[in-house]
């Protein structure tokens, strides 16, 4: 024995509850490895694998302990009423006048070990998803929010979403998509649905579209007995988004890419922290759509798992090749002469990638890669499911933290169960309650039922097979021979000693093959430690990358940013030069000007003054002339004929 089995595990701090249920299954002669411990008056919770019979490795025989063990003949109401389904949607729609706790259901098995029937249903029959939803929608009844009757309920609505998502109501996605043809009857609430650019499916209402109707989808099992009591004091929407993670990226799968034919590129969204939502993280971008009633929420589904299907590789007609993410947000608030702000809370369902031996899955190339990683995202969540069981079994040491973060898928299945550590003790919502459906055939693939169950099983016991040993073949001949050999008997304590000598040697053999097994057990573990290891440093790598180019691609854009600051605060003190210059340029050509008329213009003269001037300047050159003359004649004897001559130019002058 490896480990100490618990009583009936009811794990109150774990991650989930785990439930396995086993599925009818139709190989006849196949050889069944896994028994059902009956469970006395309380439902079954252990069970027992052992190898099979042509099995050479005398692999051990393992116990393994569940919340609950559904056997082949539970119906898909015993597990909706069995897992406590009905408490968690009570949790969602929240207590009066308080936030809702969020709640998580997915499944985890085999591929074709009925995941996706207990999740979803079949042609005939409800999954649990469309159970969740008939109960949520008739626990709500009346206090269903109506988007025809107030105008500003949906823009409230979209206000209050945290995830950069974009929102429509129902009836706008659903006639966008499909026309009338597969629509409830929502006349009086389509008359008054908010207008919207409903542009986001163009392609719309393609004749070869798969149109879901809801006269084909299944009506059994019915829930009318099952309610979850809500806030009588509240009004409730319900928003539903779906999202499939695909080689650890995550996709819209209510964004039309099958419209627009299989080689269209879907766009990646990212898991983050939103400038609304700080302190968690929430898958942003995404569409969401309002649906007022069971009707569209169930026609919302149906064109999600459309879209899963046709936008997968195209091999997954059987098997499901990617993660599955139904998201129901239940938003409420206080209903009364003021509203009350919307909270919100949810319910996620998920169905997970069948797990596959890429040995026997005939795959190549991509494909094989794409079971890789679904091999990979499950054993990172088997190791989160792990330590879980770990810390369950050692409540008294510290508790080891459960390594969460190693990829999309874990992250996103238990972000809400560690709340941030950043929320403030009074806004910290209770982590999410989930549960996990173990699904597994009972005549199915031994080895890879018994890894699933290995990971995820609450707890485990290993004891060896019962199988006749060497030790036992040499007691059985012991024996005979001491039958046989009549009159010629071994002296008694011989016989007693060589017994003896062969139980010891049994026991040691019996003890060695637990620690084998034990040994085996710790290298697959530090197998897949290493692996891990691996992968985180490879994850690191890309990381360090991907920062490295946004540094750089910040730096580049900083340094053009700086430089046309730069240029431009150039430019402008250029610009501001010029008109510097210009002015000055005016103020001194303003300034040469002025000095001008001031200093060499003569002022104007008129004609008279400029008359009367020469006359007076003629007046006294003349008799200036008189005095010369005057002089000169008192000393010259010529000076008789120059008066004459002056004379004469005085008459001719005169004359004229
Ligand atoms: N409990 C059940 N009762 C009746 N039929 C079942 C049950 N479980 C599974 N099946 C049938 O078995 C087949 C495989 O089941 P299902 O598709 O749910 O497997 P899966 O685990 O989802 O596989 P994959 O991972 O490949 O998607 C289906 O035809 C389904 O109807």
């Amino acid at each position: 024995m490896t480990r100490e089995m618990e009583p009936p595990p009811k794990p109150t701090t774990s991650l989930f509850d785990v439930y396995l249920r086993l599925r009818p299954t139709f190989s006849p002669g196949a050889e069944r490895f896994l028994d059902v411990e009956d469970g006395g008056r309380s439902a079954p919770t252990h069970i027992t694998i052992r190898p099979p019979t042509n099995d050479h490795r005398k692999r051990a025989i393992e116990r393994f302990a569940f919340t609950q063990v559904f056997e082949e003949e539970a119906a898909q109401l015993d597990l909706f009423k069995g897992t406590g389904l009905p408490g968690i949607i009570e949790g969602v729609l929240g207590q009066p006048g308080r936030e809702g706790r969020d709640g998580l259901l997915a499944t985890l098995g085999v591929t074709g070990s009925g995941k996706s029937h207990t999740i979803l249903g079949s042609k005939a029959q409800r999954g649990l998803t469309q159970l969740s939803l008939d109960t949520l929608y008739q626990s709500i009844g009346q206090r269903i929010t109506s988007l025809a009757e107030n105008d500003s309920t949906f823009p409230s609505l979209c206000q209050a979403d945290v995830s950069e998502a974009q929102l429509f109501p129902a009836s706008a996605f659903l006639e966008s998509l499909y026309g009338d043809g597969a629509l409830p009857d929502r006349a009086a609430s389509r008359a008054a649905t908010p207008m919207m650019d409903v542009s986001f499916m163009s392609a719309s209402a393609n004749p070869k579209r798969y149109i879901p109707r809801l006269s084909n989808l299944p009506q059994y099992p019915a829930i009318e007995d099952i309610t979850a009591s809500a806030d009588q004091s509240a009004e409730y929407a319900v928003v539903i988004s779906m999202y499939e993670v695909y080689n650890d990226r995550i996709f819209d799968l209510l964004t039309a890419s099958a419209t627009k034919g299989a080689a269209a590129k879907r766009r990646t969204l990212l898991f983050k922290s939103t400038e609304q939502s700080p302190d968690k993280k929430v898958v942003a971008g995404l569409k969401k759509v309002v649906c007022s009633s069971l009707d569209e929420a169930l026609l919302v589904l149906e064109t999600g798992l459309t879209e899963r299907r046709v936008a997968g590789t195209g091999s997954n007609a059987v098997s499901s090749r990617s993660h599955g993410f139904i998201c129901v947000e239940v938003k409420k608030r206080h209903r009364g002469a003021v509203l009350g702000p919307w909270t919100s809370s949810s319910l996620t369902i998920v169905d997970l990638a069948g797990s596959e031996r890429a040995r026997t899955a005939k795959t190549a190339g991509a494909t094989l890669a794409e079971a890789g990683k679904i091999n990979e995202s499950l054993m990172y969540l088997g190791q989160c499911m792990q330590m879980q069981s770990d810390n369950a079994e050692n409540l008294s040491k510290p508790q080891n933290v459960v390594p969460f973060r190693q990829c999309k898928l874990t992250e996103l299945l238990f972000s809400n169960s560690f709340p941030s550590a950043h929320h403030n003790h009074h806004n910290r919502k209770p982590p999410q309650k989930a549960i996990m459906i173990v699904t597994a055939d009972p005549l199915g693939d031994y080895n890879a039922t018994s890894q699933i169950l290995r990971y995820s099983a609450l707890a485990r016991e290993v004891t060896v097979p019962r199988v006749p040993s060497v030790t036992q073949t040499i007691l059985s001949a012991t024996a005979a021979s001491k039958g046989l050999a009549s009159g010629r008997t071994t002296p008694s304590a011989t016989q007693e000693e060589l017994e003896r000598a062969l139980a010891e040697l049994a026991r040691l053999r019996e003890q060695m093959e637990v620690m084998q097994l034990q040994l085996s057990d710790e290298i697959s573990r530090r197998r897949q430690a290493e692996a891990s290891w691996k992968a985180a440093e490879d994850r690191m790598e890309e990381a360090e990358a991907e920062i490295r180019d946004e540094v750089w691609e910040e730096m580049e854009r900083r340094l053009a940013e700086e430089q046309r600051r730069w240029r431009a605060a150039r430019d402008e003190e250029a610009e501001r030069n010029e008109v510097h210059m210009d002015a000055k340029l005016e103020i001194l050509t303003r300034g040469i000007g002025a000095g001008e008329v001031e200093v060499y213009e003569d002022p104007a003269q008129t004609g008279e003054e400029m008359i009367a001037e020469l006359e007076g300047e003629n007046e006294r050159l003349r008799l200036r002339l008189e005095e010369v003359e005057r002089e000169r004649g008192l000393r010259s004897p010529s000076k008789k004929m120059r008066v004459l001559k002056t004379r004469k130019w005085e008459g001719i002058e005169m004359d004229e």
